[in-house]
């Protein structure tokens, strides 16, 4: 056993119930997110992945269950402290989010100015620094995000994400947009930053091959619950039909059946 095998884990989910009106999507949902470790949330559209990340982020209050992050329960929590526990979260949106507006190195130190304080003058080298962490020179840092390629916005999104060196970093799915090839580099990427921070990964994708690549554990997730959890390396022969049918993106299955219904 592992020394990541034997902590607590950082996230533990019991429960978790969230409904829009009288659309059910999270249906006492129950997840371990072991600490240190990759953990990859796969399922179809509109099977709650997004609704799940926003509910462990603060962004979406749920009606019943717990979420705990080392062992505190953070729907419990006043605002101020679960601001202070979302300062060492990251995250990587989906299509990056980064702000036009702004150049390349104040979206990748926008949190450190804003919340920790960092002045501008600092902070211009160190968004350099980190750039450099994932592959990109310096003189990206002037440039408008708009300029940029899109397999470049992830990059320098991802360079937003580990910039605060969070503990837990959320990834909603990092390689939508980009073509097989960028996306192994940004899975690579991602494995680094997240092994060289030993921080514990939260990522939820469609991509079969990037779950392969960044999971550590893969857990399905099916009708607001989770269905299957298992290594990565059994993904592919779960001898679950529901994942079985997903991971070979069949019209034939238990998943296509529910939908004809
Ligand atoms: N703010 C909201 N108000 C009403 N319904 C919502 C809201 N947010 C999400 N939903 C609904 O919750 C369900 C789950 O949405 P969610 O975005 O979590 O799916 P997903 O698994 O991330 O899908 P995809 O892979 O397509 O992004 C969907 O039916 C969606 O329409």
């Amino acid at each position: 056993m592992s020394e990541a095998d034997s902590r607590p884990p950082k996230i533990r989910i019991r429960g978790l119930c969230k409904a829009f009106g009288p659309k059910v999507v999270l249906d006492r949902l129950d997840l371990d997110v072991p600490a240190g470790r990759s953990l990859v949330v796969i399922g179809g559209s509109g099977s709650g992945k997004s609704v799940l990340i926003k509910c462990i982020l603060g962004l979406i209050e749920p009606e019943a269950g717990t979420i705990e992050i080392d062992g505190r329960n953070v729907l419990a929590m006043r605002r101020a402290e679960r601001e202070a526990i979302n300062e060492h979260i990251g995250m990587l949106f989906q299509g990056g989010a980064l702000f036009d507006s702004l150049p390349v190195w104040e979206n990748v130190c926008f949190g450190l100015i804003a919340k920790r304080r960092l002045k501008r003058r600092e902070a211009r080298p160190r968004a350099i620094e980190i750039l450099a962490q994932v592959g990109l020179g310096p003189e990206v840092a002037d440039l408008s995000p708009a300029e940029l390629s899109g397999g470049m916005q992830k990059r320098v999104a991802l360079a937003r994400a580990i910039a605060a060196q969070p503990d837990i970093i959320f990834f909603d799915e990092p390689t939508t947009g980009l073509d097989p090839i960028m996306g192994a580099i940004i899975d690579a990427l991602i494995v680094e930053q997240v092994q060289r921070l030993g921080a514990t990964a939260f990522s939820i994708t469609h991509d079969m091959a990037s779950a392969q690549r960044i999971a550590d554990t893969v857990a399905m997730i099916h009708k607001g619950a989770i269905i299957w959890t298992g290594p990565a390396s059994e993904m592919r022969h779960s001898g679950n039909p529901y994942v079985d049918q997903f991971v070979r993106g069949s019209t034939e299955g238990p998943i296509r059946m529910e939908v004809r219904r």
